[in-house]
């Protein structure tokens, strides 16, 4: 049995959002959510399974994490030791490979890259919808990494069911353009900001219910490679999904003066002929989806309010993929 592996998981960003859980101990959304992953953001990750090993020991970027970090890999792992009836520990080692200016949440890379080394080096063989099962558990949106292109998280009926399905491989001149407007660690995250809305927000089962219709829109418009139409569904279902959080108890909001200033522009160049479209997750950034042959254009615009370093031109990424020494 290989007993060692390293996978590389890119990041993605929901064009339809998730933001709620039906379940939280399986880690099962409100409603289907779709993505676009992206190439520049990825995480590489190799786990190592070892009789000799008396714990499980995990570094990110070359340190040793806390116990409490380490906890929650454990908690992970122990999915993938259950399914091999094994008690081995292992070793993991983590880089990602984020922009340290871009302030992205990189649990979506994170987590799909574990859950497909794990399951390579313990010799599982679940094939990648399965696997994204696993990779929900850690993390919902690492559910639709372990594909490229657009990847639909299908929300199902039950665990085994809520999966990631491929929808298109994205190479049709998408790209995205993302605006870090800054790094700063979030006050609240996302696993407590989307429970807090889902709690209290009177807007959320509206939300809910213009998901649904909007999942169904976004497919249609892939399929007829339609970008207007994509833009467009694309930055309502982000506006709607922001909404609801400010009508949580306390109000939530994630955004920041750059944050306004990034959709001002965006909005400034769609007047100018150019189709770009804003959305935006639990954090101050702004990411637009755009044309990959524009995004130089929009680049140029943008870096008259931000610096170059805090704007990454991103073409779609691919699924996950081992990684030979
Ligand atoms: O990615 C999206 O669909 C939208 C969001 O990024 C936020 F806008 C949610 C990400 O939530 P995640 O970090 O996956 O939560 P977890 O399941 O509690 O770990």
């Amino acid at each position: 049995m290989p007993n060692k592996a390293c996978v590389r998981a890119h990041t993605n960003i929901a064009l339809i959002k998730y933001w709620g859980k039906r379940d939280e101990t399986y880690f099962l959304p409100m409603n289907s959510s779709l993505s676009l992953t992206l190439d520049k953001l990825y995480t590489d990750t190799m786990v190592v399974f070892d009789g000799t090993f008396t714990e499980d020991a995990f570094y990110l970027n070359g340190e040793k994490q806390s116990e409490k970090e380490t906890k929650k890999i454990s908690k992970f792992l122990d999915l993938f030791r259950e399914e091999k009836k094994t008690g081995l520990r292992a070793r993991v080692e983590s880089i990602n490979h984020v922009p340290t200016a871009a302030g992205l949440a990189s649990s979506a890379s994170a987590f799909a890259a574990l859950a497909g080394a794990a399951n390579l080096a313990l010799g599982l063989d679940l094939d990648p919808q399965r696997l994204s099962t696993f990779a929900r558990r850690g993390s919902g949106s690492a559910t639709r990494s372990i594909f490229g292109g657009f990847v639909e998280w299908d929300m199902g009926t039950c665990s085994d069911d809520s999966l990631a399905v491929p929808v298109d491989d994205a190479g049709w001149d998408i790209g995205m353009v993302i605006v870090a407007v800054n790094q700063k660690a979030k006050e609240v995250s996302s696993r407590i900001g989307m429970k807090r809305t889902v709690e209290t927000s009177p807007f959320y089962p509206a939300w809910v219910e213009a998901a649904k219709k909007d999942i169904v829109d976004i497919k249609a418009a892939i399929a007829a490679k339609d970008f207007v139409r994509l833009g467009e569904i694309t930055e309502a279902n982000g506006m709607k999904m922001h909404g609801t959080m400010l009508g949580a108890e306390p109000p939530l909001s994630y955004w920041e003066p750059d944050s306004i200033v990034a959709i001002k522009t965006v909005q400034a160049l769609r007047k100018q002929g150019i189709p770009c479209y804003v959305t935006m997750d639990a954090g101050p950034n702004v990411k637009v989806l755009c044309r990959l042959s524009q995004a130089e254009t929009i680049k140029a615009a943008l870096s008259e309010h931000f610096a170059a370093d805090k704007l990454i031109i991103t073409e779609p990424g691919q699924g996950i993929r081992e990684l030979t020494e």
